[in-house]
């Protein structure tokens, strides 16, 4: 096949999608009979003039039937991008191709995608030249000993075309993906974005879709979407473009069906594993990126839904922007749809160029398959080092067997490490012999001014108003199974009536039923203490991959996400401690007046917010549930063994904690509205009130109150600094 297979196609005329081919180069071999059946690839590289474009294709095709040659290749074609069917010159000669109908789909698919009301995109020519990239290895003390997970890597890639990055795991995909993305720098290389060097204004251009990509499982498609299109697109639209926009992804990318449908948990079902993909990549394409970088899109989908998210892929990039994927083992179907392709071995080279001439160039060398093999489990076949069922290279051969051994023995000595170095260093030469710069010729795109204009003015989606009041109601709506969480509720309804029965209609008249409502005003203290501390504990450990993921896209300021979230969870925090009150108020008999209560509900609500406080700082501070309870736990010790019920006489040295025990000040506080102020002056403590508690001073003076508002304000200052920080550690 050698020499034959590309064939230079001119177009005249392209109205309405009907193309007259002139052919210059009419033979393009695609089968020869006795081959075996070979599935599709193609490529195409755009050359245009004021009249005509032209391609130098290279296209092969599922063919059912035994056919030896055709003629030529092409072209349903509309104005701005290309997608290539198979047409014959002579159609009565026309074999059946399996495809063909397929490309009708496509076309139709292509079409629709094209009516985006998107603005145009910038188009970005993606380049990268001897990337290399090494971490250091841990436990050597040599400053020089690293581990290179990338050796020297090279590639283009040009809007409209998608690339893929394949190779076995451990390949280094995700590590050039990141390197791509301007996630994490390079050790040494180049990488340029229309021959310029990232930079932040690229941000924005850049649409990433991670492997184990996160959203908030208890929101439905459409307000996922909803949401990161109220927040992510430019101030320049309207909110109700913004969810015009949101509404049209959605149906672009087929997810009507499932729009009302929550994403789903580890514990509860929500959308299928394709459709969750789909969503992710949504998100992404809600933003119109020109470049968009997918990590293992298709991993863990079945053939079809695999086959269906990259042609969605190849739409996307027909559609003006540039695709880069990585894929484990796509069918071979799946693989046609590439344009290009890189072949990752343990972090180095082993091909790049068009995906359709990848079995080309393997095959040049003398390696093909000797069975009936998929192209791309051949490929990844090659770059975990395995030759078994294919051809030996006679310059591997060579190389490693002496002139006499047989091919069989030869066969079982060859090593995984020989065969990959073989490929690297074939590879190594093809480079030298093309190249590099020919290799890797970017066609010319004047964007850099374009690329200037706007990257100033998409910083933030929204105002810092707006971003609150979108986070505040996203909040609500992903919390909302909470507010009617059965758990939470008999929690603290059982305990309450617990509370009330045991203190059932207590007395406070005699000095014994004193100190035992005491005891029921300071298990209440404790209780509305740590119950939403160990609550406010988990809030950030568990949303902190989205907020870095969402950080990361400059989605919202962080003081707005942090008020939203505060503000958010108000809601539950009041109702419960209200409805407790309201129980245990009735059942044990405490002051029965209208100020008593609402002082004591205003207390609750106090020790609330601060408690709430700290459990976000705790939970900012570590980002680990684990760590950060372990710490919950001994504060709450501290907290509640100072507060003043259990140890009156504190040594001097030690009598600071209860300043900082919030548990201190409740039962103090409740202390006061309850038995304060009764008459006269308490001889023993000097006090205006006197106390019906030996050496406590019951008198009015707001300290508790000042303290604890002090702590509601401060703890939230912290959580916010902790957070800022966890932002310089997670975010390039
Ligand atoms: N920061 C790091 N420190 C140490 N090793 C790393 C680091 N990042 C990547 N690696 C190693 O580099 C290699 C390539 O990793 P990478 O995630 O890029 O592979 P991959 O081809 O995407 O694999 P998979 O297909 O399984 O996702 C792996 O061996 C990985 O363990």
């Amino acid at each position: 096949m050698e020499g034959k297979q590309y064939s230079e196609c001119q177009i005249q005329n392209f109205e309405d999608s009907k193309v007259a081919v002139t052919e210059k180069d009419p033979i393009m071999r695609i089968k020869q009979p006795g081959d075996e059946i070979q599935e599709g690839m193609h490529g195409c590289e755009e050359k245009t003039t004021s009249e005509t474009k032209s391609w130098s294709t290279g296209f092969l095709v599922n063919m059912e039937s035994t056919v030896a040659e055709i003629d030529c290749v092409s072209i349903g074609v509309s104005s701005n991008d290309i997608d290539l069917s198979v047409l014959h010159p002579d159609s009565s000669s026309l074999p059946i191709m399996a495809s063909l109908s397929e490309a009708d789909d496509e076309e139709s698919e292509l079409h629709t995608w094209k009516k985006l009301g998107f603005e145009p995109t910038l188009p970005i020519c993606l380049k990268f030249e001897d990337v290399t990239y090494k971490v250091p290895v841990k436990g050597e003390k040599t400053p020089d000993a690293n581990k290179y997970i990338l050796h020297g890597i090279t590639g283009l890639v040009h809007p409209g075309e998608v690339l893929a990055l394949m190779g076995p795991s451990g390949g280094g995909k995700t590590t050039l993906l990141n390197l791509l993305s301007g996630r994490i720098k390079l050790d040494s290389g180049t990488i340029t974005y229309n021959n310029q060097p990232y930079s932040k204004s690229l941000k924005w251009r850049i649409g990433f879709v991670l492997q184990d990509d996160v959203a908030f499982p208890h929101l439905t498609v459409k307000e996922t979407l909803t949401y990161a299109a109220l927040l992510r697109l430019p101030n320049t639209l309207t909110m109700q473009q913004k969810k015009e926009r949101a509404t049209y992804v959605i149906s672009e990318l087929g997810l009507e069906r499932c729009q009302n449908t929550v994403i789903g948990g580890t514990f509860f079902r929500g959308i299928s594993g394709g459709e969750r993909k789909r969503v992710c990549i949504a998100n992404e394409i809600l933003l119109n990126p020109s470049l968009l970088l997918l990590d293992e899109p298709t991993s863990g989908l079945d053939s079809t839904t695999a086959l269906q998210i990259v042609k969605m892929l190849r739409n996307i990039a027909r559609s003006g922007k540039t695709v880069v994927t990585t894929i484990h083992q796509p069918s071979s179907r799946l693989f046609s749809k590439f344009d290009k392709l890189i072949l990752l071995g343990k972090g180095s080279s082993l091909y790049f160029g068009k995906a359709s001439d990848a079995m080309l160039y393997f095959s040049s060398m003398g390696c093909s398959p000797l069975i009936a093999m998929n192209p791309a489990e051949f490929l990844i076949d090659l770059a975990n080092g395995n030759i078994k069922d294919k051809s030996v290279p006679s310059d591997l051969e060579d190389k490693f067997f002496p002139r006499n051994n047989s091919l069989d023995m030869k066969h079982g000595e060859l090593s995984q490490v020989d065969v990959h170095e073989y490929l690297v260093e074939a590879y190594a030469v093809k480079e030298a012999k093309l190249g590099k710069t020919k290799l890797i010729k970017p066609l010319l795109i004047d964007a850099e001014p374009r690329m200037k204009a706007r990257s100033s003015t998409m910083e933030w989606g929204a105002t810092w108003w707006d971003q609150f009041s979108i986070l505040f109601r996203r909040g609500l709506k992903e919390r909302r199974h909470e507010y009617f969480s059965c758990i939470r509720i008999t929690q603290v309804f059982s305990t309450a009536i617990v509370m009330g029965l045991l203190w059932w209609r207590s007395d406070a008249s005699s000095p014994k039923g004193l100190q035992d409502q005491a005891g029921l005003l300071f298990f209440i203290s404790v209780f509305w203490a740590f119950f939403p501390m160990f609550t406010a504990i988990f809030t950030f450990p568990q949303e902190r991959v989205m907020l870095a993921k969402e950080r990361s896209v400059g989605m919202y300021r962080l003081s707005a996400y942090l008020l939203a979230r505060m503000t958010s969870d108000l809601p539950l925090d009041l109702i419960l401690p209200l409805v407790f009150l309201v129980i245990v108020y009735l059942m044990a008999g405490l002051k029965s007046t209208f100020t008593a209560f609402s002082l004591t509900m205003l207390t609750v609500f106090l020790s609330v917010v601060a408690a709430q406080g700290l459990g976000l700082t705790i939970g900012a501070a570590f980002m680990d549930v684990k760590k950060a309870s372990t710490m919950a736990s001994v504060i709450i010790m501290t907290s509640m063994l100072s507060g003043g019920f259990f140890i009156q006489k504190v040594p001097v040295f030690m009598s600071w904690v209860r300043y900082i025990s919030f548990t201190y000040h409740t039962y103090r506080l409740l202390l006061k509205i309850h038995y304060g102020c009764s008459t006269g002056l308490d001889a023993e403590s000097g006090s205006s009130c006197k106390s019906p508690f030996k050496g406590l001073r019951l008198d009015w003076d707001g300290m508790e109150v000042g303290t604890m508002v002090a702590m509601t304000v401060g703890y939230r200052i912290l959580a916010y600094a902790f957070l800022r920080r966890m932002k310089l550690m997670t975010i390039n």
